[in-house]
């Protein structure tokens, strides 16, 4: 596995470079702009016709295209960073946008465009021996089943709600493409502001034709895509109700994935559709026909040939599995049928005459696309490994080449102790004071009795065997010897709620099991507690370990994936030089070592405050910022176009 380093900027010297950058790099813009291109073809860049127009005009409802005479016009050209297009002989037929550029002093262009040819037009105002720092522009599809605020039942919607943020924030073109979910109740709203796009496609897949039609939204920089079609448009989460999962998700998201290949082609957003160069993000198994969609329904005829794929994946153990029969209905060519061909191993056959075969799209994935990503180092070595891999472990090492780890980051506008909108008072590491405040109003709304001093446990997540729910509920009975007071929030499977009900009116001054999905109460229970408690499993990367650390709540955690890698164990006799750690990780996974690191943590609580406030501004301090992985993110995207894409 590569290391994944902060790409260094790229020098360019040459003068047609220098000339492009000089022409149109961006100072003081609001918005920016795009060109509008009349190509022809081999004529070199004189033949163009280049009309610009606002951005942030379009946005805003005037869809006017002005001629360069206009003096409010030359004022956006300084918004404009172009990057050429050619055609098959090298000639220049175009230019493409590069949005504005990250900073006023950061130029930008792209540098795998570089003018080669016919440049010398722009060469006006070269300095020569010049040099100016260049920045490569993507453009971004990301494909997923839920982004937040839009829809969330976990961290994946927190990811993809985020990091497309911060990469728009650095100068690419974002787009996130995800179903448009209307349950018919009150998440409707979240989708008030989205218009809808005036084109459709026609899919072709489970034997008929599915007309889509797309909203959008413009927010944060990022072209926020909803697909629209009956099948998301029910009571219930995104993917089940209240009676499992629904029976047609292979549908519902294998139409997300063609409606997702389509949208960089058909969608006219702001003016310009994304067109076929474009780094698709697929995430997890819900958009993991994406890369294998690239491969085998559009490369062949010519189409994305310059787009590049990464899956991202979030979590292996769910992949997308189903009967070998469905093949047939994803709208795959049938000579690809083995790029998602799956056979399950003799003991996990159902009957003697099971054979096992199957198609596992997310293996598709992992064999077709350019790239791949897990959400933090530790994790992308554990899946190569039979203990991680969930039977995938020896197609990922014969792919290590290819995949990278980079630890999801904080969205700091919703995670932030010291302007959190959902809980009682705010904190800062300068000062702490308003946290015990949080605590007291938490034990106030909880029920619980209101005991400042008394260390308050919390635990937040889906209620499943990968969380290690059964590691809590066996610890629980040793744990309430204790003077502690333990609160869970989580909804999940029925026989961990039940039990939850039940250790609330077995231990009423101490426990409380709040069952549901409740992100201000999450807020507030992050916000409130002491510890956090994280036995999970296995973890990808976790998020609220790093929302506790940056609320100065001290995380408890089994040593695995993204845990290890992000909570540093408490070494009470490290000297002031080296790191005392921001938490306490055990290994390996049982409900006694779980309970003597709690015991640890919870007599530094109690008896070595100073040590404790030490433990709490280190975890506040913690750089986690989106821009750290965005930087992470875009190394990736170098490699992936540095080499051809999958051809099959
Ligand atoms: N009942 C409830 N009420 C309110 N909020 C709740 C909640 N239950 C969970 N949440 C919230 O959902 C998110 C869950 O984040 P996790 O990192 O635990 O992700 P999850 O296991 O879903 O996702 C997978 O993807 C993410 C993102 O890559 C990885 O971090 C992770 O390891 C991997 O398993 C957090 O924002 C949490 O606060």
């Amino acid at each position: 596995m590569e290391t994944l380093q902060t790409p260094s900027r790229f020098l360019c010297r040459r003068p047609t470079e220098i000339a492009v950058l000089k022409s149109f790099s961006g100072v003081g813009q609001v918005g920016f702009g795009f060109l509008h291109r009349n190509r022809k073809r081999g004529r070199g860049i004189q033949s163009l016709v280049v009309k610009r127009r606002s951005y942030t005009e379009e946005r805003n409802g005037e869809d006017t295209i002005r001629n360069g005479s206009d003096s409010r016009d030359k004022e956006q050209v300084k918004g404009f960073l172009l990057s050429t297009e050619r055609d098959s002989s090298g000639s220049v037929v175009g230019f493409q946008l590069i949005p504005r550029s990250v900073t006023d002093d950061e130029k930008i262009m792209e540098t795998h465009d570089i003018v080669t040819n016919g440049g010398e037009e722009l060469s006006e105002d070269i300095e020569k021996g010049e040099e100016a720092s260049t920045k490569v522009i993507y453009n971004v599809v990301f494909v997923t089943s839920e982004a937040a605020p839009y829809s969330k039942t976990g961290g994946l919607g927190d990811v993809c709600g985020s990091l497309p943020v911060a990469l728009a924030a650095r100068g690419h073109r974002v787009m996130v493409v995800s179903p448009r979910y209307l349950d018919g109740g009150p998440s409707n709203k979240k989708f008030a502001n989205v218009v809808e796009v005036d084109k459709q496609s026609k899919i072709y897949c489970f034997g008929g034709v599915h007309e889509v039609k797309f909203f959008h939204e413009y927010r944060g920089g990022v072209d926020w895509v909803f697909v629209d079609h009956p099948s998301y448009q029910r009571p219930g989460t995104p993917y089940g109700d209240t009676y499992g999962a629904f029976s047609d998700n292979q549908f519902r998201f294998n139409l997300l994935c063609h409606a997702a290949c389509e949208a960089p082609l058909v969608l006219p957003l702001g003016g310009f559709t994304y067109g076929e160069k474009c780094i698709f993000l697929a995430n997890d198994w819900h958009a993991a026909l994406v890369p294998v969609l690239l491969a085998a329904k559009y490369r062949p005829y010519g189409v994305y040939k310059d787009a590049r794929s990464a899956i991202v994946i979030h979590n292996l153990a769910h992949q997308g599995v189903e009967p070998a029969a469905t093949y047939k209905y994803l709208g795959l060519p049938p000579e690809w049928y083995r790029a998602l061909e799956w056979v399950f191993p003799t003991w996990a056959r159902t009957h003697a005459l099971d054979t096992g075969e199957a198609v596992n799209v997310l293996k598709g994935a992992i064999v077709t696309a350019d790239r791949i990503v897990t959400v933090s180092q530790g994790y992308s070595w554990e899946i190569t490994t039979p203990e991680g891999g969930y039977g995938l472990h020896e197609l990922l090492s014969s792919r290590k080449a290819f995949l990278n780890g980079i630890t999801n980051g904080i969205d700091d506008n919703e995670w932030n102790p010291s302007s959190d909108e959902q809980i009682a008072s705010h904190y800062s590491v300068r000062d702490l004071s308003g946290k015990v405040e949080c605590k007291i109003a938490l034990q106030k709304e909880l029920g619980l009795p209101i005991r400042p001093e008394c260390p308050l446990i919390g635990f937040i997540g889906r209620l499943d065997y990968q969380k290690g729910v059964d590691i809590i509920l066996s610890a629980i009975p040793e744990l309430m010897q204790d003077d502690v007071q333990f609160v869970m929030l989580g909804s999940g499977e029925i026989q961990y709620e039940d039990w939850m009900r039940h250790l609330e009116s077995v231990y009423k001054e101490k426990f409380r099991g709040w069952v549901g999905f409740n992100v201000p109460i999450s807020h507030r229970i992050t916000a409130g507690c002491d510890i956090l408690a994280m036995p999970s499993r296995f973890e990808p990367c976790g998020l609220n370990q790093l929302y506790a650390m940056r609320y100065g709540t001290i995380p408890v955690v089994h040593s695995t994936g993204g845990l290890r890698d992000t909570v540093k164990k408490f070494n009470p006799y490290a000297g002031e030089q080296s790191d005392e750690g921001t938490g306490w990780t055990f290994s390996p996974l049982s409900s006694e070592n779980f309970l003597a690191a709690l015991k640890l943590a919870i007599g530094t609580y109690t008896k070595h405050k100073s040590s404790w406030e030490g433990l709490m501004k280190r975890g506040m301090e913690r750089e986690s910022s989106w821009d750290n992985a965005a930087i992470q993110y875009e190394q990736v995207f170098e490699w992936a176009f540095t080499d051809p894409p999958y051809a099959g």
